[in-house]
């Protein structure tokens, strides 16, 4: 670890006793992404999200819903085809049907769920739990019987007691063979310290793996995430850019920096992370806000004259990782807030050098054109005023022409 790195490093989590997380992530962006209001994925942008998913050391990829069209099931089917190292999961509700679409897309996994809060047995399935629990068990028989691995999910599970989950869990666990139980946090009601007590108390009773499924309607999608990889939870879903149902879900990018910064596991190819963001957001039509973390326009772009003074000489000083660790690029703008050191380490970059009262009336000229145009300046615009700024100094007396942006 180099010295800045270490200067760089969390030194409060010393003092948190973090047991090493025993984590893996299932990519949910061609299933609960493409839930997203108007988002479409073709079958070639399909594959190709999964190629890069599975190139980047994902384990588990959740291809889609094969029940909802014939299209669909086609997709999931040659996605699972694919040889891909990454394991193929779809979803399915508690229904012969869709274990059957499953079935037909050579799936490693089938996620099978039910809602058993009393707010979804009451006002959707109108049915009771029993009965909606009976047919996840007969789903879950109908799929291992048939050699399908299964997850069986709790949708609306922080909405559910946790005894009632407890109980559920562990009478599927004694019939049957699942390979996961899934939290769903499906309206994103959760906050960290929640999401813990949840995991932990189903940690306690279960001995299957536990999967975390968050939403993002309070912000808090992605800390919910590690707080449930901190509880035990093994399964962590995300999504590219966060898109999904509302709000969206937990980021695949701010899980796999956190767990790389936070947590050391280091074993997917974060470099991966804002080309596969471009390809999500140019497929989903989405493009992150600007000051979306690791992916954003603004995740590495710097103004303020201070910070860039320092990040001249070690990036590190405000940056916590460097973009090169998820493919990203830095970029120095030159604006309102732009300071003297800055503004000489940017023009000594583009091949320009400035007498001191040069710069000086570089920054002048800077300073009132951006408050004027209340923007920052283009590299285009900065050659040009500095052009003007010597031509200006050559010729002492001269007036001072306006810039403008
Ligand atoms: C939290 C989640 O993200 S869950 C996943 C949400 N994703 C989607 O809905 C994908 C897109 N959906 C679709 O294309 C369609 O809704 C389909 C193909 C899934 C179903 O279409 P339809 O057969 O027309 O049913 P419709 O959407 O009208 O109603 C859903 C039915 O599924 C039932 N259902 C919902 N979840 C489950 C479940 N987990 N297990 C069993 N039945 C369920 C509902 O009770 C309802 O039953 P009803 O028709 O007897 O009232
Ligand atoms: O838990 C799961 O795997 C799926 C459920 C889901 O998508 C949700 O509840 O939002």
């Amino acid at each position: 670890m180099s010295e800045s790195e270490q200067y760089s490093r969390n030194t409060l989590m010393d003092f948190i006793d973090y047991r090493p997380l025993d984590i893996e992530i299932c990519d949910v962006t061609l299933r609960d992404g493409e839930q997203t209001p108007g988002v479409v994925f073709s079958k070639e942008q399909k594959l190709a999200v999964a190629s890069e998913l599975d190139s980047m050391g994902i384990e588990v990829i959740e291809a889609g819903f094969p029940v909802v069209s014939a299209y669909e099931k086609e997709i999931v089917k040659e996605i699972a085809n694919q040889g891909f190292n990454s394991r193929i999961c779809c979803l399915s509700r508690a229904v012969k049907g869709d274990v059957d679409a499953a079935l037909e897309c050579d799936v490693d996994i089938v996620s099978i769920f039910i809602a058993m809060s009393d707010m979804h047995l009451k006002y959707k399935y109108h049915r009771s739990l029993e009965d909606m629990l009976g047919c996840a068990k007969e789903a879950i028989e109908y799929a291992t019987d048939h050699g399908l691995k299964v997850r069986f999910a709790a949708e609306d599970a922080s909405r559910t007691p946790v005894d009632r989950l407890k109980q559920a869990f562990k009478e599927v666990e004694k019939d049957y063979k699942v390979q996961y139980v899934s939290l769903a946090d499906t309206v994103g009601i959760l906050n960290p310290k929640t999401t813990h007590y949840l995991v932990s108390e189903i940690f306690k009773s279960v001995n299957t793996s536990i999967c975390i499924h968050c939403h993002d309607d309070l912000g808090m999608a992605t800390a919910n995430t590690l707080a449930a990889a901190e509880a035990g939870a093994k399964q962590l879903h995300t999504t590219v850019n966060a898109i999904g149902e509302r709000a969206g879900n937990a980021s695949l990018e701010e899980v796999l920096v956190a767990l790389r910064v936070q947590y050391g596991i280091d074993r997917y190819d974060t470099t991966k992370l804002n080309a596969l963001s471009r390809m999500v957001s140019e497929y989903s039509g989405i493009t992150p806000s600007v000051n979306k973390a690791i992916v954003g326009q603004n995740a590495f772009t710097h103004e303020s004259g201070i910070h860039v003074a320092a990040i001249l000489e070690e990036p590190r000083t405000y940056e916590l990782f460097l973009p090169e660790m998820v493919g990203g690029k830095r970029n120095l703008v030159v604006g309102k807030h732009t300071g003297t050191k800055a503004l000489k380490g940017i023009i000594n970059s583009i091949g320009f050098c400035l007498e001191r009262e040069e710069l000086c009336a570089l920054i002048e000229k800077v300073k009132v054109c951006t408050e004027e145009k209340r923007k920052s300046i283009s590299r285009d615009q900065l050659e040009k005023m500095i052009t003007q700024v010597k031509q200006e100094q050559k010729t002492p007396g001269s007036e001072k022409e306006k810039f403008s942006i």
